[in-house]
């Protein structure tokens, strides 16, 4: 350090030259005058008479004194950063205060509370004069080795820590008052240096940060996250010297650290907030609406948890699923609450629903035409029985119309209108049951009477009758020679088709598809069952009705044809039907002419939907395109979710459980065989089954393949479809897959019987019995404020399960019976604990006493035969 001269040694501590000369002297040093040079060793000396002049019991100056014992001790390392080190300690104290006002308010950003820092450094702390710090602290300084410039000696005086602060924040917030005591050019270097000390400060206190953090993953999960900063703000002071350390201590015991320092911390928390690693975080109550069914990962993002955590909660409810499975309402919800969420049970289809009941149908209730439907066994005559009655009741009547094939045609005749739908066989009727509409009202039956009941017949009273509808037998070809309508009469009496003749309800007419003969009887026989049916419908409404079939048009674009049932369908209606939608730009009948509306009965094609809808759709007018699209997107979703659930439930091995409790249960099957011995083998054999509990019924069953019909009957029915020694067609096979209807094929017929036995034996109300598992004591009861009551037990006996069900015992009395809550070892969770270990049981629902057993429990299945 340059020698300086008295004057300038007062200047730069700020003291008068009188005071010093006097300090001087009193330190040995004698007859200095204000030009005189004073060394370093005479400096030395002053800085020593100081010191001994301010003994312990000069209470007040020591603690300024302790500051700079506090410096010069640091100083004693050697290094000019330690000088830094005390400033920011100072700082770094006077952040803690602030810090202390601010902690309720964590959310305050960092940027907002440094210049209330700096303020509050430049305001709150007891301002210390150059006067009275100068004649003591000067000399130590301009004595110390670290400060050689007389700028620094005095920044090292008239900078007191606690102008320091404002000055180092002076640099980053030009808000921030600068103190008084600081010179520009002190407050430049100050700024640049305290942020230099705080650059490192950052740096070790980043490091330590990580440390704490570790630590604080380590403690104990109960202990919220903020509570624990404070702790490791005083342990984060180890390396400083003992004055320091409990200097810091002191301060941040009511003090936490500063805000800034903080905030970043906390910043990272709250990012951390989303990862499930925190397992605080991971516990956050969600709202989770859950809707009619959705698949276990749906349910998990919900939750914003793992699959993995709903895969184990469910198992724990004794439900295995994967990610992908379809799981329903209550199931899901109950899962949510387990986890500790709040549940909302949403409704999907409430924009379906809403929209639906908007639509008002009233109006004057008129009679409408039947439509009819017509089956056979193939070349029986239903093709040219369908083209006699078009050829002659519908192109005779429009003059020069050129007939159209649109899946349907409409009749008229003397007594009223009959509406035919004109793809023959059973793969279109059975196709639009298996979409669940009622598109027919009659179903004519055509049994050639030179050839009697065939397999096809049977099939088609099997059809008729699953679907509940009335039959009309039309005995056709009785212009031929063999023609012997009486043995059809007898052959369909063994199908339970009896004529009326014969004391049953179903009409015969004999007809001819080629002269003609009977054909008025047959339609006038239909509009006998439609008044015995008594088929009404509302006019003046918006149109509803089905969809008979659908193509895409390479002009036209989508063509649907629909058979109007209710209300009138009128061009330019909006149309939702099943999944698709759109407004109806154009509207033709049969004869290929543009129509304006089409009342009830009516098939017209239409055009301007937006992709073909499936036959058997059901269609409907709404008012509002946006709903229709909604309810569209809305369909789509829910047949894809349904099919996946389909396919989940309908298998012989838990069939059983998709049906209901209490009345008799029956297995549906389509049986399909390669001749009729195996059939008619296999069918009794298969109604030789069951009791009175569960029975097979075979709704379906012939002699060859598996067609597109027997796929679509199994569907409409929820069948199982068993082919033996006979395979499914790649159409049929698409439909069962598509469907998820389960499909068997056999070659040995005890393979069969063994099978639905089986299943059927699944059918079968599950018996249970109960085997208790293990039993704990009561020993202790607490509260926690995670888990409510809990019970400190020791298992006595067996072991004891979380996931099981439970009664507490008092006194060998049941008095309750429910389920655990919480089972911990420690401050683990487990899953169980055997006998003679300790345990903590929380109880769902029920205040155990000291004393109480807890009996957890388990109900077996018990196999049943039939
Ligand atoms: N003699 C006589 N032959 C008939 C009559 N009806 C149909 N046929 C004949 O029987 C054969 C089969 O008639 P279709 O109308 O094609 O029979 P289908 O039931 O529609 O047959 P698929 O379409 O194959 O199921 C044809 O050669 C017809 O000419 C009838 O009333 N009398």
């Amino acid at each position: 350090m340059a020698e300086v001269t008295v004057k300038q040694l007062a200047d730069d501590v700020g003291a008068s030259v009188d005071k010093i000369i006097q300090q001087l002297a009193e330190a040995g040093i004698q007859g200095r005058g204000a030009s005189d040079v004073i060394t370093d060793d005479e400096k030395q000396t002053l800085l020593k008479h100081l010191k001994q002049s301010h003994g312990e019991a000069f209470a007040e100056p020591r603690k300024i004194t302790l500051k700079r014992k506090t410096t010069s001790k640091l100083r004693s390392a050697g290094s000019k950063t330690v000088n830094v080190e005390v400033r920011k300690k100072r700082t770094y104290v006077k952040r803690a205060d602030i810090t202390a006002e601010a902690e309720p308010e964590v959310e305050v950003p960092a940027e907002q509370a440094a210049p209330a820092e700096a303020e509050v450094a430049a305001t709150s702390q007891p301002v210390e004069t150059a006067e009275s710090a100068s004649p003591e602290v000067a000399p130590a300084e301009s004595a110390s080795a670290t400060a050689d410039s007389p700028a620094e000696t005095a920044e090292a005086v008239s900078d007191t820590p606690e102008s320091k602060a404002p000055a180092a924040e002076a640099e980053k917030q030009p808000a921030a008052q600068p103190s008084k005591a600081v010179t520009p050019e002190e407050a430049d270097r100050a700024a640049k240096e305290a942020a230099l000390a705080e650059a490192e400060e950052a740096k070790k206190s980043k490091h330590r940060r990580h440390k704490e953090e570790a630590g604080t993953r380590e403690d104990k999960e109960d202990t919220p996250p903020v509570k624990k900063q404070k702790p490791k703000v005083a342990a984060a002071k180890p390396r400083r010297t003992e004055v320091e350390a409990e200097f810091t201590t002191a301060k941040t015991a009511d003090a936490p650290r500063s805000l800034r320092a903080k905030a970043p911390r906390m910043r990272r928390k709250r990012r951390g907030g989303s990862s499930s690693v925190d397992p605080n975080i991971a516990k956050i109550t969600r709202d989770v609406s859950i809707p009619d069914s959705l698949t276990v990962g749906e349910l998990a993002q919900k939750m914003a948890v793992k699959s993995g955590e709903v895969i184990k909660k469910l198992m724990g409810m004794g439900v295995m699923a994967n990610i992908n499975q379809v799981i329903e309402q209550d199931v899901a919800q109950m899962v949510a609450e387990e986890m500790g969420h709040k549940v909302t049970l949403t409704r999907e289809d409430a924009v379906e629903t809403e929209m639906m009941d908007s639509i008002v149908y009233e109006g004057e209730v008129t009679t409408r035409a039947p439509v009819v439907s017509v089956m056979g066994h193939v070349d029986h005559g239903k093709t040219s029985l369908l083209d006699y009655i078009r050829r002659a009741k519908v192109a005779a009547s429009e003059s020069g119309g050129i007939t159209q094939h649109i899946g349907a045609y409409l009749v008229q005749t003397d007594k009223g209108q009959i509406s035919f739908l004109d793809t023959p066989g059973h793969a279109a009727f059975t196709a639009m049951r298996a979409r669940g509409a009622k598109s027919t009202d009659i179903v004519i039956l055509v049994v050639a009477a030179d050839d009697g009941v065939m397999p096809q017949t049977k099939e088609a009273v099997q059809h008729a009758k699953s679907a509940d509808m009335p039959i009309i037998v039309a005995v056709n070809k009785i212009d031929k020679e063999d023609a012997d309508p009486e043995r059809v009469k007898n052959e369909l009496s063994a199908l339970d088709v009896i004529s009326e003749e014969w004391g049953g309800d179903v009409q015969f007419v004999n007809v001819s598809a080629h002269t003609g003969e009977g054909i008025d009887n047959l339609l006038d026989a239909i509009l006998l069952q439609s008044e015995l049916l008594e088929l009404t419908a509302v006019k003046s409404g918006p149109a509803r009705g089905v969809v008979i079939e659908s193509r895409l048009d390479k002009g036209r674009g989508v063509v649907a044809s629909v058979l109007v049932q209710n209300g009138t369908l009128r061009k330019g209606d909006i149309v939702l039907a099943g999944e698709q939608y759109g407004r109806v730009r154009a509207m033709l009948n049969e004869h290929g002419k543009t129509v304006d509306e089409a009342e009830p009965s009516t098939p017209v094609e239409i055009l301007g939907l937006n992709e073909t809808p499936e036959a058997g759709d059901e269609f409907v007018v709404v008012a509002d395109e946006r709903k229709a699209r909604e309810v569209a997107a809305f369909r789509q979703e829910k047949v894809r979710s349904e099919r996946l659930q389909r396919q989940q439930s309908t298998n012989l091995e838990n069939m059983f459980q998709s049906m209901g409790k209490g009345e008799t249960k029956i297995l549906n099957m389509v049986v399909k065989t390669d001749v009729r011995g195996s059939l008619e083998a296999i069918i009794s054999s298969l109604n030789d089954l069951g009791n009175e509990e569960v029975q097979v019924n075979v709704v379906g069953s012939g002699v060859g393949g598996i067609s597109e019909t027997d796929a679509n009957l199994a569907v409409s029915t929820n069948s199982i479809v068993v082919g033996f020694n006979v395979r499914a067609d790649g159409t049929a096979r698409k439909i069962l897959e598509r469907e998820g209807v389960e499909l068997r094929y056999y070659s040995i017929i005890y393979n069969i019987i063994d099978d639905v036995k089986a299943a059927l034996t699944g059918m079968l109300a599950p018996a249970f019995r109960e085997d208790i598992l293990g039993i704990a004591e009561v020993r202790d009861t607490f509260k926690s404020p995670k888990f409510g009551q809990v019970a400190g037990c020791i298992v006595v006996e067996g072991t004891v399960y979380r996931s099981k069900p439970i009664r507490v015992l008092r006194d060998d009395v049941v008095i309750f019976e429910g389920e655990l809550e919480s089972l911990r070892r420690f401050k683990d969770d487990v899953a169980e604990v055997r006998s003679g270990t300790e345990c903590g049981i929380g109880v769902r629902n029920y205040e155990v006493k000291i004393g109480d057993k807890i009996e957890v429990f388990d109900r077996v299945q018990i196999e049943r035969t039939l």
